[in-house]
């Protein structure tokens, strides 16, 4: 598991195509965000979202400013340290899960643990748990192509969190849906990360995304431009009756010991969503035993 730090942005330009002729996609973009917090980004077409995700997250190298995570500027560090470090402390969700369509789902969302070299059998056990945990037990073996969209971003949620990530990142992982299944996806997204304790920055033309992240930064021509932050949900009642499914412990496996109350592994406790109501998006009957829900 990685260590929760805030990951901060100072003074962030990107800028594509050669010095003075480029695009300036960001024009010194300062953004921190703390540990397990969620942070939706919104604005105009081309306003900068998916690159301030990408500069972010290290899939793409600053201009000028810093990125810091864990100590470590993401903007000097060379493509091969950045791809080590998205693959042991980030995890992602696209819009489309862009799943490997050969693997079955159980494959599919163990592939961040095996890339990291745990053994096969250990990183799909722990797969599965995640996949039984959103939602989508006995449906382990299935390919992509026999998933609906919803199940299958279900799957990309679960590959996402499965290598207990320190940041998840989102880029529209509802757009590809219709809006009840998108809401749900969300619900599931948002809770499970929350669940874990890792951040979750999600990129979204989405305004009702802003119910279930604490914070919504507007982007305007590369810039942030104003911020709002959600109401904390009022607190919630423990969600989980006796005798449910074990939330599945990052790598380990389940950690509970027979009759006792389970704990998330070495999990923070979950807190509340921010959802609708304050109920459960990765669905009551499936949060472990034992948790008591508190907002954030
Ligand atoms: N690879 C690239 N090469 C050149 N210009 C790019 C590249 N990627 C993005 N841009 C430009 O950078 C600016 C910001 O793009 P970006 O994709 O970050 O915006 P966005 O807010 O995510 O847009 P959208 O909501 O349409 O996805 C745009 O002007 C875009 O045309």
């Amino acid at each position: 598991m990685t260590s929760r730090t805030p990951l901060t942005a100072h003074t962030l330009v990107k800028t594509y195509g050669a010095a003075g002729t480029g695009t300036t996609a960001l024009a010194g973009v300062d953004l921190s965000i703390a540990p397990g917090e969620s942070v939706a980004i919104m604005g105009p077409s081309g306003s900068g979202k998916t690159t301030l995700l990408h500069c972010l997250a290290g899939v793409l190298p600053a201009t000028s400013g810093q990125v810091i995570w864990a100590g470590q500027d993401l903007s000097s560090m060379s493509e091969g340290a950045r791809t080590g470090l998205r693959r042991t402390d980030f995890g992602f969700v696209f819009q489309s899960g862009q799943l490997l369509p050969e693997l079955p789902a159980d494959e599919n969302a163990a592939l961040p643990l095996m890339l990291a070299g745990t053994p096969r059998a250990q990183a799909t056990d722990t797969a599965r748990r995640w996949l039984a945990y959103l939602g989508l037990g006995g449906m382990e073996s299935r390919r992509p192509g026999e998933l609906s969209g919803g199940q299958a971003q279900r799957v990309a949620i679960a590959r996402a969190l499965v290598g207990s990530p320190g940041v998840v990142f989102a880029d529209e992982p509802t757009g590809a849906l219709d809006q009840q299944t998108g809401h749900e996806v969300l619900g599931v997204l948002t809770e499970a990360t929350r669940a874990t304790g890792a951040a979750l920055v999600i990129v979204t033309h989405d305004p009702g995304v802003a119910r279930w992240c604490s914070r919504t930064v507007h982007m305007r021509d590369g810039r942030i431009v104003s911020e709002d932050r959600t109401p904390a949900a009022p607190a919630a009642q423990p969600v989980a009756p006796a005798a449910q499914p074990v939330a599945p412990a990052p790598q380990a496996g389940p950690t509970a010991q027979p009759g006792a109350p389970v704990a998330p592994g070495p999990w923070p406790a979950p807190t509340a969503p921010y959802g609708p109501n304050g109920t459960s998006a990765v669905g009551g009957s499936n949060l472990p035993d034992g948790v008591t829900v508190v907002p954030r």
